[in-house]
This record gives C-alpha cells, structure tokens and sequence, in this order.
C-alpha cells in the first residue's frame, strides 16, 4: 500500500464530504465527525464565522437574514472556497487536542472525477487553512481500502461509493483504478427528490432537514418488521392554508422516487460494467459489487443493481465510514 503515500508522512487526513467532514489523526484514528456546513453573518466579503459542523446544522432552515448558512461542496466538490476554509478551520481546531502541529502533512479524498480546478480549489483551501503539503487520493480508492477489498491483487473488484452529492463506480486491481463511471447525485439529491415529490402532490413544503428526516424514516420503515402502517409523517407548510401542519406520505409514493433515483445509479454500474475488459469482468462476476457511503442504506440500492447485473450486491459495515477508514490505513501504514 506505500504506492499510495505521499514523500512526507502525513499527520492527519481528512474525508472532506458534501454532508460530512470527518477528521482522522495518525495514531488516534477518527478525531471529528461533523455535518460539512457553517453558518456565517454579514454579507458579500465582510462575514464573519457564526457557527460551524454540528452547531450550524441546527441552524439549517431557522437563520434570520442576518445570518447564512454556506455548505463547501456540493455535488461531491468544493463550490464555496471561503465556507471550505472556515469548516477545515473549525474541524482542524477540533481535532487538533494538544498535539502541536504547524502544518501538517495531510492527505484529502477528493471524487476521481473532479477536474483539475476542482482539485485546485481544494488545495487553495487546504493550505489557506493551514494545512502543509497536501495529498489528494481518490475517494473511491480509500473507500475500498476501507472497506476491506483487496485492490492490491491482481484481480478485479467494484465497488459503488453512494455520497451524500455524488455516487461514484470503480474497478480496481493492483492497487489502480482500472474503470470508473460517476453520476453527481447522491443523498442530497434524494431528499430534494422526496421534497418535490411532496410539494406537488400535496402543495406542502418541507425544509431540507425535514426531507432529510423523511427519507431516514422511509429507511428505517423499510428496515423494520414491525413497522405500523404505509405511510410517514411530516411536518411543514401547506401551501393552500399557507398554516403550518403535519401530513401523511405514502410509502408507496416515496418508492415511486427512490426507484427513479436508484435508476439513475444503476444505469453507470452497468456502463462501467460494459467497458471493463473479460478477465477484469470476470473476477467481479466471482466477488460481486460492495456498496459504500452513506447513501448505500438507500433501501433500492442493492436489490436493484442485483436485479440489474444479476451479480451478487453486499453493503459494506459501517458504509459511511469506508472512506474515514481507509484514510486511517492509509495514515497508520
Ligand atoms: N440510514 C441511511 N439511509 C439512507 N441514507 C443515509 C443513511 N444514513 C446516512 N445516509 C445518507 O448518506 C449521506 C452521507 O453519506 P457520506 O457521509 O458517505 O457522504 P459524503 O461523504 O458527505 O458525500 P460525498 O462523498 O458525496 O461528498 C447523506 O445523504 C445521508 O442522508
């Protein structure tokens, strides 16, 4: 695994994500896990940090006019250079403890498909909030790292990384990636998905942390046996009384958007699937698709792209944490 390491031993790395940011220091593994988000005052150039990670996320939805809330990324990559700064500030203050680094070497998942500018920009970040020489490795590799698959054989494997703003495929044999297809949706785009759907068929808006809510209920109702009912509340505003009000949403309704939003995935597995040479093709047949991120307890995820493939889909432990733990090898190596 040392192809993977940088010249200088990196002290810290981060899975810097649309949804979270999660901090791994060497020697004492995940420091800080937090919602990717800050909440700054003032407008223009002249704001100042209000709050930022756990403390901001409360704030979604409830900030005066005075006050905004500035997510880093979106789809998956840096869209905001001085809310990236100021949430790589906060999380490296938070992680920092007592150790007594300047600049540390530090190593950051960045997509495998993000452009040059994309990845400049996360540099630029990276080092104006004081981080030293930066290593970008892609998500996807550290994802599958952590998750346990072999990438330094010479055999294939795929794995799916299902992120909150971006879902990316790849294959992977002798520690490089060998295919990778991405679509730039993920959780986040799940939830605007499951919103919409309820503002049209009910004239009801719901806020994002609602949506959020929304479809971690349909989760977890799909999950459950015993599980009362076929349909979820939620809270919000009718758009016809213009009151505030709690409805009840069909399950069978969010299956209708959750099925549409999984097609969209299931049609890159089978694209990569398609471009990915015989012998390569084979060892996945043998081994099957992982699932990571977040995103892979999505319900549809697995049953659809099994039912798609006709391969054998596993989720992996812990998915949203494949990517943190992969860092961590990486850092321990
Ligand atoms: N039980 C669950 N069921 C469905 N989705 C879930 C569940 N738990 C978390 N998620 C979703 O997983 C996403 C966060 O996953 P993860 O932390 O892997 O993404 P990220 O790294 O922030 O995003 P990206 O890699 O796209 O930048 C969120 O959209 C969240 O709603």
């Amino acid at each position: 695994m040392t192809t993977f390491l940088p010249q200088r031993r990196p002290e810290i790395a981060i899975d810097f994500g649309t949804a979270n940011i999660r901090v791994l220091r060497r020697g004492d593994g995940l420091v800080f896990d937090e919602p990717s988000l800050c909440c700054v005052a003032g407008k223009h150039n002249m704001t100042s940090l209000f709050a930022a990670g756990r403390e901001a996320y409360a704030m979604i939805d409830r900030t005066p006019a005075a006050l905004r809330i500035a997510r880093p990324l979106c789809r998956g990559v840096l869209q905001d250079i001085d809310a990236a700064k100021r949430v790589l500030r906060y999380a490296l203050s938070k992680a920092r403890g007592r150790s007594r680094w300047r600049t540390p070497a530090a190593i950051i998942g960045v997509p495998a498909d993000a452009t040059q500018a994309e990845r400049g920009a996360m540099l630029t970040a990276a080092a104006d909030a004081g981080l030293g020489p930066i290593t970008l490795l892609t998500e996807p590799l550290a994802a599958a790292i952590g998750a346990g698959l072999a990438v330094d054989e010479p055999a294939g494997s795929m794995i799916v990384e299902c992120g909150a703003g971006t879902t990316e495929v790849a294959v992977f044999s002798l520690g490089g990636i060998c295919g990778t297809g991405s679509v730039r949706i993920g959780g986040d785009t799940l939830n605007r998905a499951l919103a919409d759907q309820v503002h049209l068929q009910h004239k009801f808006l719901i806020g994002d942390r609602s949506a959020e809510q929304l479809k971690l209920d349909y989760v977890a109702h799909k999950g459950s046996r015993s599980a009362q009912g076929d349909a979820i509340p939620v809270s919000g505003r009718c758009l016809r009384t213009g009151l505030p009000k709690t409805i009840a949403i069909k399950m069978a309704d969010l299956d209708r958007v959750v099925e549409k939003h999984v097609a969209q995935i299931v049609k890159v597995v089978r694209d990569v699937l398609g471009q990915t040479a015989p012998d390569l093709s084979q060892d996945i047949h043998d081994k099957g698709i992982l699932l990571t991120g977040g995103s892979a307890l999505v319900p549809l995820m697995r049953t659809m792209i099994a039912d798609a493939t006709g391969l054998e889909v596993m989720t992996a432990d812990e998915p949203a944490q494949c990517v943190a733990k992969g860092l961590e090898r990486l850092l321990e190596a």
